[in-house]
């Protein structure tokens, strides 16, 4: 299991304390927070990033903040509960683990607030129930997507697994999505030669992918994003996994800018691509993938990243952060209840049973 925890709480005082992932791979700067302006701008910077860590981030940032307060009366708790979840949900729009785990938190909320006679610190401890529930599924699911994922692979030979940006324990409460069979393999004796693309522009795949998988001692080599389809020629490549920010009704991926093309080399290729998440990342309220919102983050990531200029001043620059794979690209995607092959909207929908 990865030994960082990027996301937990902490408790006496109340703080969300986040693992600050900018700062990866040269320190381990942890940041204690308790207001909201530092928790939308730790979502928003990347600090904290991944689906379902971003998800944990802000169920446990909304208890965080409405415990700094005590309230004149439970509407006034409740208007402050609603601007918090709109104010954190307007932080990024495609991970849509977001939105669902302060969902959940504003359900709790109120089915506590119809309780006779509940008090304010009651309503608290149903939210630090709720979100830790979020936490404690969330490690559960990726334990899962683990077993499920490992089902692919055997201890017969060393597998290429090639990966784009990061799904491993620094997304995530656990083992992570994508990372995870990886995780649960070399704990059980398989052998795993990783490449992690780079994953241009915030270097996800090399900074943080490549950074806990050798802290993990699995064997990882880091790909510029332009060496994917040479070294899949190369039959270096067995089979690739990635994560998932939403997972349209009828299957159709977003994940970090970059994985779609992965795909399809890897269909060229013939190399099957699977996406591993848990069922927190499948949004059926979206019918394909041209309904999923892209994130569009700002273009001096792109030519002035990490505080080197890269291109000229004054030039347009287009920097979306996500793009959608194709259902039909897509092997399989793994879940925590086993793995739907070929996924399509039938499909999907039996087996998260809805
Ligand atoms: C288990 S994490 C899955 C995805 O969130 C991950 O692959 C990804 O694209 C993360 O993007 P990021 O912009 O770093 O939040």
């Amino acid at each position: 299991m990865p030994t960082i925890l990027p996301v937990r709480l902490q408790q006496h005082p109340e703080k969300l304390v986040l693992l600050d992932q900018t700062k990866l791979p040269v320190e381990e700067v942890f940041l204690y927070l308790d207001t909201r302006e530092s928790i939308f701008e730790a979502i928003k910077k990347l600090r904290v990033r991944g689906a379902p860590a971003i998800g944990i981030a802000a169920a446990y940032g909304m208890y965080v903040c409405l415990s700094q307060n005590t309230y004149p009366s439970l509407d006034a708790m409740e208007q402050d509960m609603k601007a918090l979840k709109e104010y954190f949900a307007s932080s990024r729009p495609t991970a849509v683990n977001l939105f669902w785990a302060l969902d959940r938190m504003e359900k709790t909320f109120h089915e506590n607030l119809g309780k006779q006679g509940i008090t304010q610190t009651q309503l608290l401890a149903a939210l630090l129930q709720e979100s830790n529930q979020i936490f404690l599924e969330d490690q559960a699911m990726g334990k899962s997507i683990g077993m499920h994922g490992l089902s692919l692979f055997d201890k017969k030979k060393q597998w290429g697994v090639m990966t784009h940006c990061n799904a491993g324990g620094l997304a995530t409460s656990g083992y992570g999505t994508a990372l995870a069979p990886l995780y649960l393999g070399h704990e059980q004796g398989y052998q795993f030669k990783v490449f992690s693309n780079e994953t241009r522009p915030l270097l996800q795949g090399s900074r943080l992918t490549a950074y806990e998988l050798a802290k993990g001692g699995i064997d990882v080599t880091i790909l510029c994003d332009t060496m994917v389809s040479l070294v899949m020629k190369e039959r270096k490549i067995d089979a690739v996994i990635v994560g998932a920010d939403r997972i349209a009704a009828n299957g159709d991926t977003a994940n970090k800018i970059g994985t779609s093309g992965v795909a399809i080399l890897a269909r060229y290729y013939n190399i099957p691509f699977y996406v591993a998440a848990p069922s927190s990342t499948f949004d059926v309220a979206t019918a394909t993938g041209n309904d999923i919102i892209i994130e569009i983050r700002d273009g001096d990531e792109v030519v002035n990243g990490f505080g080197k200029r890269t291109g000229p001043k004054n030039v347009s620059v287009y920097n979306p952060a996500f793009d959608v794979t194709d259902a039909t690209l897509i092997t399989g995607i793994i879940t925590e209840k086993g793995i739907i092959e070929s996924p399509n909207a039938e499909k999907i929908k039996n087996h998260l049973s809805i």
